[in-house]
C-alpha cells in the first residue's frame, strides 16, 4: 500500500455545492489520493447551524460553526458558503495561514477578486475558482491556460441555471414565474437571495469574471450593463415561442473597437435575448449553462454542461438536457419584440462600456 502524505481539507459550507464536494471527498478518497499523490482529508465542515437538517452522507462529527479554527490547522480551504462576509475574511485568513484557496463564490470574485488574488500571490498560495462560472463546466482554465495564446473576441454564453431554469419551464411547461422559481430554489439552483439570479446580478458577476479572463484586463462588475428576467411574463414567452424564437438571458462580452480612434474597448452585458429556435443555444434546457467562445486561431468553441445545483446522474429518455451539437458557428440571438436589442453578432454595442 501507498503512503501518501496527507493534506488536511478546511471546507466552508454544506449546502448544494458543499453538500457534493464532502461526499465526493469522502467517497472516493483513495482514487484521489492516487491522482493527486497526496491524502485528502475532510478535516471540519464549517456551518452556520449544527442542527440544520442534512443528507446522511454529511457526517455530523464533521461539522463545526468555528470556521476560524478550522482554517488555521488546514492545507487547503474550500469556500463554498457563498456571500461577501465573512467569506472575504475566512479567504484571506486562509491564504494569509499559507493555505491554497478554492472557491465557488463569484460575487466575492467580481467584487473583491483583486484583494484575493493580490494576496495569494504575495504569499504565494493557489486561489482557484473553477465552479464560479458554468457551474461544473471547466471553463476558467480553458480561458486562463489553454486559450492563452490565442485572442479572444467574444464570449455568449448562458451563465445562470436559475433564470435559464424559469425561462425553459415557462416555456416548455407554460408554467408561471413563480412556480418555476419555487422549483428552481427547491432544487437548489437558486443563490441564498433569488433575486442576485432574477434580477441578473449573478450573470453580471460570471459575465465580469470571464471577460477579465478571456481579454487580459479587470472588467468591475459595475461596468457590465445588466438586465434581469424578472419583467419577463408568460405572454412575452408564449409570442416569442409562436415567432420561432426562445427567451433567453445571455451574458455577452466582445471586444470593441473605436474606428474614430482606433482604441479597443470591452463591452459586457447580460439581458433577456430572443434567440431563435435553430441556434444551438436554444437547445440549453433546464439549469444547464453553455459558453461559446469566439477566438481568432480556435475558432468557435462551446462549453456545455451542468450550471447549477448537484449534478444528477441523467435517467436514460431524459428529453430535457439533450446538449446542443459541438461545433457551431455565431450565434444570431435577437432580442424580445417588447425590449429591442442589438443583436450579439453585431459588433455594435448598445451598452455601457468598460475600459480595456
Ligand atoms: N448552487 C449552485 O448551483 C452553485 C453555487 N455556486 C456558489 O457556491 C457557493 C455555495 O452555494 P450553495 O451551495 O448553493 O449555497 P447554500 O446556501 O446551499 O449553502 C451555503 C452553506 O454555507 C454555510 N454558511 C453560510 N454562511 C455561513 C457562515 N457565516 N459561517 C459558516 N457557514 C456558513 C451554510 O450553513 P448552514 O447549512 O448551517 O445554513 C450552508 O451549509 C456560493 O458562492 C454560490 O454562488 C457556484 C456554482 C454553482
Ligand atoms: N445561482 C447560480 C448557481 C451557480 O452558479 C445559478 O443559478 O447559475
Amino acid at each position: 500500500m501507498i503512503e501518501y502524505r496527507t493534506l488536511s481539507i478546511a471546507l466552508l459550507g454544506a449546502g448544494s455545492v458543499g453538500g457534493q464536494v464532502a461526499s465526493l471527498l469522502l467517497q472516493h478518497g483513495d482514487e484521489l489520493a492516487a491522482r493527486a499523490g497526496a491524502r485528502l482529508t475532510l478535516a471540519g465542515i464549517a456551518v452556520r447551524d449544527l442542527d440544520a437538517p442534512r443528507p446522511e452522507r454529511i457526517p455530523r462529527e464533521l461539522l463545526t460553526t468555528d470556521a476560524r479554527e478550522l482554517i488555521l490547522g488546514a492545507d487547503i480551504v474550500i469556500e463554498l458558503m457563498g456571500g461577501i462576509e465573512p467569506a472575504r475574511e475566512y479567504i484571506l485568513l486562509a491564504l494569509g495561514s499559507g493555505a491554497d484557496v478554492i472557491t465557488g463564490n463569484k460575487a466575492l470574485l467580481a467584487n473583491h477578486g483583486q484583494e484575493l488574488f493580490d494576496l495569494a500571490e504575495q504569499v504565494g498560495a493557489q486561489l482557484y475558482y473553477e465552479a464560479a462560472v458554468g457551474g461544473a463546466i471547466p471553463i476558467i482554465r480553458p480561458l486562463r491556460d489553454s486559450l492563452a495564446g490565442d485572442r479572444v473576441e467574444r464570449i455568449l454564453g448562458i451563465v445562470n441555471g436559475t433564470t435559464n431554469f424559469v425561462l425553459d419551464r415557462m416555456d416548455s411547461a407554460g408554467e408561471d414565474f413563480a412556480t418555476a422559481l419555487a422549483a428552481a430554489r427547491r432544487l437548489g439552483y437558486a443563490e441564498a437571495d433569488p433575486s442576485g439570479d432574477i434580477e441578473g446580478y449573478d450573470a453580471a458577476q460570471k459575465a465580469a469574471i470571464l471577460a477579465s479572463l478571456a481579454f487580459h484586463t479587470r472588467v468591475p462588475v459595475e461596468a457590465v450593463y445588466r438586465e434581469g428576467i424578472a419583467g419577463i411574463t408568460l405572454d412575452d414567452v408564449e409570442s416569442a415561442r409562436k415567432a420561432g424564437y426562445v427567451v433567453k438571458l445571455l451574458a455577452i462580452c466582445e471586444r470593441l473597437l473605436d474606428p474614430a480612434t482606433g482604441m479597443e474597448g470591452v463591452s459586457a452585458r447580460v439581458y433577456p435575448a430572443l434567440v431563435s429556435r435553430e441556434h444551438p443555444l436554444a437547445a440549453v434546457r433546464g439549469a444547464n449553462n453553455a459558453v461559446f467562445v469566439e477566438a481568432e486561431a480556435a475558432g468557435n468553441l462551446m462549453f456545455y454542461g451542468a450550471g447549477a445545483g448537484e449534478w444528477r446522474r441523467p435517467r436514460p429518455c431524459s428529453a430535457t438536457s439533450s446538449p446542443p451539437p459541438a461545433g457551431t458557428s455565431q450565434a444570431d440571438p435577437a432580442s424580445p419584440s417588447r425590449r429591442r436589442r442589438t443583436c450579439p453578432c453585431s459588433t455594435s454595442a448598445a451598452s455601457r462600456p468598460s475600459t480595456a
